[in-house]
């Protein structure tokens, strides 16, 4: 990790129009959300976040900016280096390149996201990160959900405030960002990554969306936004029922966390599998898919004296599972060898 201090402090930023949206989000933010105390910035060096870092240090300074170095191309240090640089001559308090090891299951991208994440979290001592996420990235993610069959809780998109991460933009168009860094002298650096048509989010943001803008004339972008916003609220609330529904069946048996049954089984389905969720979470489960939590609820809505059922995560060799036994839902290791055993029987 390499951090620099500031040669001298950024002047004044130019007052173009696009600039001026992006601080007015970043104001609003600041506003609604942010403390006193300053703020982090996710940099990649994209236009999005460098637009971001330029209004963040006119309306939420001091500003530390974070550049994540994946080391996956070459070159990627002096990337990185600039981004930082950049930051500095932007007014930016410090600026420090975080230089990650990209590993683990899940492919490459995925890996990538979850070391940016982690360092970001590690180097923001006590501050929010501003995430230079738009409107765009928004309605490409609902697109993505949709046509995947994803949940509302996906559907619902990314966040403004998601402690420890802000995202200010994202009512603000990536044409805007650009037209930002236009109006900044800057010329935004261009991940290879981002126009390569073999990930599927670029072909939908090249190809997809401006047929489905073009078709239905117009307006495609905001509507998808516009519908992550309803889903999120009406999420919150179903939220909320499903918390108060969890406190009043929760009961601690032998030192082992466990569900009353009874106490789950009037419940509406919808509100009792968002229940469900969060307490398998918190138990340890992991990357839940619909399939599974449709067939744990089934343990309460449709019991016919089944066995259990595994929920994601464990360790090596043994799985979570999660079992009903005398009016009570527990979740428990059962080792690979047992459940190929029951499933022989
Ligand atoms: N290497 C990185 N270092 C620090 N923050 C990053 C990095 N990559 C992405 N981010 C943060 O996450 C946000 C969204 O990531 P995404 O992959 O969409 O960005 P990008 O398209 O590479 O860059 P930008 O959004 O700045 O144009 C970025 O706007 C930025 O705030």
């Amino acid at each position: 990790m390499s951090r620099a201090e500031p040669a001298e402090p950024g002047g004044r930023l130019p007052e173009g129009p696009a600039l001026l949206e992006v601080r007015h989000a970043v104001r609003r933010w600041r506003d609604e959300y942010g403390g006193d105390a300053g703020v982090a910035v996710g940099l990649s060096g994209g236009g999005d976040s460098l637009a971001l870092t330029a209004a963040a240090v006119a309306e939420a300074g001091p500003v530390h900016a974070l550049v994540v170095d994946h080391r996956l191309q070459d070159g990627s240090g002096e990337v990185a280096a600039r981004a930082a640089e950049r930051a500095l001559a932007l007014g930016c308090a410090s600026a420090r390149v975080l230089a990650v090891r990209v590993q683990g299951a899940g492919g490459l991208e995925a890996a990538a996201r979850r070391a940016r994440y982690e360092a970001l979290d590690d180097a923001r001592g006590a501050r929010p990160v501003l995430l230079g996420h738009t409107l765009d990235d928004q309605a490409e993610t609902v697109l993505l959900g949709l046509s995947r069959g994803s949940g509302p809780r996906s559907l619902a998109g990314m966040r403004a405030d998601d402690p420890p991460w802000g995202r200010p933009l994202l009512r603000v168009r990536r044409a805007v960002t650009a037209r930002a860094c236009v109006e900044l002298g800057l010329q935004p650096y261009q991940d290879p990554h981002n126009s390569s048509p073999e990930f599927t989010r670029v072909r939908l943001r090249s190809e997809a969306l401006p047929l489905l803008e073009q078709i239905l004339g117009g307006g495609v972008a905001p509507a998808l936004a516009r519908t992550a916003d309803q889903l999120r609220e009406d999420g919150e609330v179903l939220d909320g029922l499903a918390a108060e529904l969890l406190a009043s069946a929760e009961r601690v048996d032998d030192g082992t966390r466990v569900l009353d049954v009874e106490a789950l089984a009037d419940a509406h389905p919808a509100v009792r599998r968002r229940a469900l969720r969060a307490w398998l979470l918190g138990q340890g489960a992991r990357a839940l898919t619909d399939r599974q939590l449709r067939t744990a609820d089934d343990l309460v809505g449709h019991w016919r004296g089944q066995g259990g059922v595994a929920v994601g995560g464990g360790r090596p060799g043994a799985r979570l599972v999660l079992s009903r036994r005398r009016g009570r839902l527990s979740v428990g290791l059962v080792s690979d060898q047992q459940i190929s055993d029951q499933q022989r029987g």
